[in-house]
C-alpha cells in the first residue's frame, strides 16, 4: 500500500532521550494516523512505562551501559550487546520497518546500527550541543542527522546534519491553565513569587542538597518553591524534612508529571541543563539558573547551558558552588523583574519550534526513499 509506513523509533534511559522520542511519534501519527510505530527500548530503563503510557507499543533489549569502575562486569555487557544485536534482527525481520530513528540512550546504538546492517535508512536525533559516542559512531553510518545547536559538523558529516532543535512535547507548550490555577494546582498562593527547581527527569544530588542547605533562608524569604527530588531521592529528603519541621511554602514532589503547569506557575527556574529542558526553557521564554550535572559523557550539559549563558540568555552556576550559590542568587534574581524580563526575553531569541514536524516529515522522505 502506497501510505503505509512502518517506522522504528529507538533509544531511551532518561526523559531526555524517551520525550522527544515520544513527540517525533506523534507528529508521524498526527500526519499519518494508520503509521505502524514499534519503540525498541532498554529492559528495566524509564522507557518501558513512559512509552507505553503515550500509547506505543515497546520491545525492550537487554541493553545495558559500560561500567567504568568494574572492568570485569564488561564481560557480561559485551555479551548483552551481542544479544541485542541478535534481538533487533529478529525485530528488523519481524517488523520489516520501512525507516528507524535513534534518539540515544542504550538501545539505540544496537538497533540503528543493525538498521544500517540490513539497507534501513536510518536518521538519528542528537539532543545535546556536544554528540555521544554512540551517536558518533552511527552518524558514519546513517542517512539523516537532525540536531539542535550549531556547529555540530565537528562530530557528524555536515552533508547529513538538518538544524531541526529537540521535539518538546506539544501539551507542555499548550498548558491551558492560567497562572493562578497552575499555582492552585501545586496548593501555592498567588500573591507570592514562585521558583521552580528541577534535576531533570531523574534528580540532581547537588540541586537537593543545595536546597535542603538553605532551608532556613528558603524559609525567610517570602517565595514558594516547587521542588522536583527525582525519585531516587525522594524518600530521604521527605524523612529529613519530616525531622526538620515542615516549611509550607515548599510543594515537594519526586517527578512532576504536568510540566506545562509548572513552568506556568513559576517565575525563575532552577535546573540542570538537560537539552529538552533547555528546549522547553527556549520554547517558553522562561528564564532559569542553569545549574550543569558534572556527572555526563564529556560534561555536555556544561556545553549546553554554555550555548545561552554566553548569549545573556540564561544564569550559571557550576555544580560545585550550588550549595553556597544558587538559591541565593534565584531568591535575589525572582525579586528583580527587568532582569527577569531580559532573561526571558533573550532566552526565547533561541528557541526553535516545530521541531518534532520538520523531524517526521525527515523520517516519511526517508522511508518513502527507501521503499
Ligand atoms: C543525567 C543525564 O544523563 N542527563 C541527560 C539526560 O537528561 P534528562 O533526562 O534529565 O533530560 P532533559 O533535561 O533533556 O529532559 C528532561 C525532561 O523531563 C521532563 N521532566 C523533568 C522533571 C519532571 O519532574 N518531570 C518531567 O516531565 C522535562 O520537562 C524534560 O522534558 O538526557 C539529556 C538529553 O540527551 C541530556 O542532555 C542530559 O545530560
Amino acid at each position: 500500500m502506497e501510505d503505509e509506513l512502518r517506522i522504528i523509533i529507538s533509544g531511551g534511559g532518561t526523559g531526555g532521550h524517551i520525550f522527544p522520542a515520544v513527540s517525533i511519534a506523534n507528529a508521524i501519527r498526527a500526519k499519518y494516523p494508520e503509521a505502524k510505530i514499534l519503540f525498541v527500548g532498554a529492559l528495566r530503563r524509564m522507557e518501558m512505562q513512559r512509552v507505553p503510557a503515550a500509547g506505543y507499543e515497546i520491545v525492550g533489549l537487554p541493553i545495558s551501559g559500560f561500567n567504568r569502575k568494574n572492568m570485569l562486569k564488561n564481560v557480561v555487557v559485551l555479551y548483552r550487546i551481542w544479544k541485542s544485536q541478535q534481538m533487533a534482527k529478529k525485530i528488523i525481520r519481524k517488523f520489516n520497518p520501512m525507516a528507524a530513528v535513534g534518539v540515544g540512550g542504550y538501545a539505540s546504538g544496537p538497533m540503528l546500527n543493525q538498521c544500517t546492517k540490513m539497507g534501513i535508512p536510518c536518521l538519528i536525533q542528537e539532543q545535546n550541543s556536544y554528540a555521544g559516542v554512540t551517536n558518533k559512531i552511527l552518524s558514519k553510518k546513517v542517512d539523516r542527522i537532525c540536531v539542535a545547536y550549531d556547529g555540530m559538523e565537528r562530530f557528524f558529516p555536515a552533508d547529513k546534519i538538518v538544524k531541526t532543535g529537540n521535539p518538546v512535547r506539544q501539551a507542555l507548550l499548550d498548558t491551558k491553565l492560567t497562572k493562578a490555577e497552575a499555582l492552585k494546582s501545586f496548593g501555592l498562593s498567588e500573591d507570592k513569587k514562585t521558583i521552580l527547581i528541577v534535576g531533570g527527569s531523574l534528580g540532581a544530588r547537588t540541586v537537593n542538597e543545595s536546597v535542603l542547605q538553605n532551608l532556613d533562608m528558603i524559609k525567610e524569604s517570602g517565595v514558594q518553591f516547587i521542588w522536583q527530588t527525582g525519585k531516587y531521592y525522594n524518600a530521604s529528603i521527605m524523612a529529613e524534612l519530616k525531622q526538620r519541621g515542615t516549611v509550607p511554602s515548599l510543594h515537594v514532589t519526586d517527578f512532576i508529571s504536568d510540566m506545562g503547569a509548572a513552568y506556568k506557575a513559576a517565575d525563575l527556574v532552577i535546573s540542570r541543563a538537560g537539552a529538552s529542558s533547555i528546549s522547553e526553557f527556549c520554547l517558553i521564554g522562561k528564564p532559569v539558573i542553569l545549574v550543569p550535572s558534572p556527572n555526563v559523557a564529556e560534561d555536555h550539559q556544561t556545553k549546553n547551558a554554555m550555548a545561552l549563558v554566553n548569549k545573556n540568555a540564561a544564569l550559571y552556576v557550576k555544580d560545585a558552588d550550588a550549595p553556597a550559590e544558587v538559591v541565593k542568587l534565584a531568591l535575589q534574581t525572582v525579586k528583580d523583574d527587568a532582569r527577569l524580563k531580559e532573561l526571558s526575553e533573550n532566552i526565547l531569541k533561541l528557541a526553535l519550534p516545530d521541531s518534532a514536524d520538520i523531524i517526521a516529515n525527515e523520517v516519511v522522505k526517508l522511508a518513502r526513499r527507501g521503499h
